[in-house]
């Protein structure tokens, strides 16, 4: 569902890239850290996904698009499919829970009734029921934060782009956020998390992507945020196929198809006008289940890291 091949970022007025050459796919329905030191390129992925920002070299796919040939006029339909949450909350000050929630829909055209429905059933997910007259003053930062979940995801996009969503909270805040971005990733949606946040990488126990000065030095399955000297690593390309029990999903990698991601114009968007109403989304428990299943796509490259020295 992401696709970077070969994908490098200079900004004007700099020599160093941002990002050097980067290869990485990350299925339909996974859960990914990326992590790095401050510097090392974590935003700059996130914004080249959202395509704020262009790749100076490579390519990128994202739901299907190819982001270098993307024209102007597509990339607010592209932006509709990807939800985002920052470590700053950005949310409207004189606007109450619901209202800023609801803001997200109305942007997009949503009916009043359809408003009226999935704003609440939204902020009931992220467990916020019950607060929707407030005003964001009015709430902590972990709560502040999930009001910025449920807005990213009202209108149930496949991906889920958070940028340091826990720097301003607390251990155990930042873990009840995590846990709430995986119960929002077990409903299918792609998530993809930005962090500096040592403790809750190593309590998920999920993919992470580590980034060093731009560079992609490591990417594990079930992985860790490794602190002290980062290893040198030696990238190495295999071809894992679909393990036997997973569900068959429609990736559009799998075929080499893009177009089974590319649902056209803005009105068949979700939430759009004329967009079919999204089902209602059940949400698992939260908390681990290494048994759910789990949406993965079909045959895919993955960078497997080998150690072969210390710094
Ligand atoms: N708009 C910009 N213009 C020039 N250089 C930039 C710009 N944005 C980022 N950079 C540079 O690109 C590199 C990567 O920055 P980026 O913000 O992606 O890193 P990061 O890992 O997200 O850092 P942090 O954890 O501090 O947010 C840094 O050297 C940064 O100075």
């Amino acid at each position: 569902m992401i696709l970077f091949e070969n994908v490098t970022k200079t900004y004007p007025r700099t020599t160093r890239p941002a990002l050097d050459d980067v290869n990485l796919e990350i299925p339909r329905g996974e859960f990914a850290f990326v992590v790095g030191t401050s510097g090392s390129g974590k935003s700059t992925l996130m914004q080249l996904v959202m395509k704020e920002q262009d790749a100076t070299r490579g390519r990128i796919l994202v739901a299907g698009r190819d982001l270098d040939r993307l024209p102007e006029r597509k990339v607010p339909a592209l932006r509709r499919e990807i939800g985002c949450v920052f470590q700053d909350f950005r949310l409207l000050p004189n606007k109450t829970v619901f209202q800023n929630v609801a803001y997200a829909l109305q942007v997009l055209g949503s009916s009043r009734a359809r408003i009226r429905q999935t704003v609440p059933e939204t902020l009931e997910l992220v467990g916020l029921a019950g607060m929707e007259k407030r005003l964001p003053h009015q709430l902590s930062g972990g709560e502040q934060q999930r009001v910025a979940i449920a807005r990213a995801f009202v209108n149930r996009p496949p991906i889920l782009l958070a940028d340091e969503p826990t720097g301003n909270l607390d251990p155990d805040t930042s873990l009840g956020i995590v846990q709430l971005l995986d119960r929002i990733n077990r409903t299918g949606t792609t998530v993809v998390m930005a962090t500096h946040d040592t403790v809750t990488v190593n309590a998920m126990r999920k993919r992470v992507i580590r980034l060093d000065r731009g560079v992609l030095v490591s990417d594990m399955e079930a992985g860790d945020y490794t602190t002290g000297s980062i290893p040198r690593v030696r990238l190495e390309e295999e071809t894992s196929a679909r393990p036997a029990d997973a569900p068959e999903v429609p990736d559009g990698y799998d075929d080499g198809d893009p177009a089974a991601y590319d649902h056209g114009d803005a009105a068949q968007a979700p939430g759009a006008p004329g967009a079919p109403d999204e089902p209602s989304v059940t949400m698992p428990p939260i908390g681990r289940d290494e048994d759910a299943p789990r949406a993965r796509g079909g045959i895919f490259r993955r960078h497997k890291a080998v150690q072969t020295s210390d710094r």
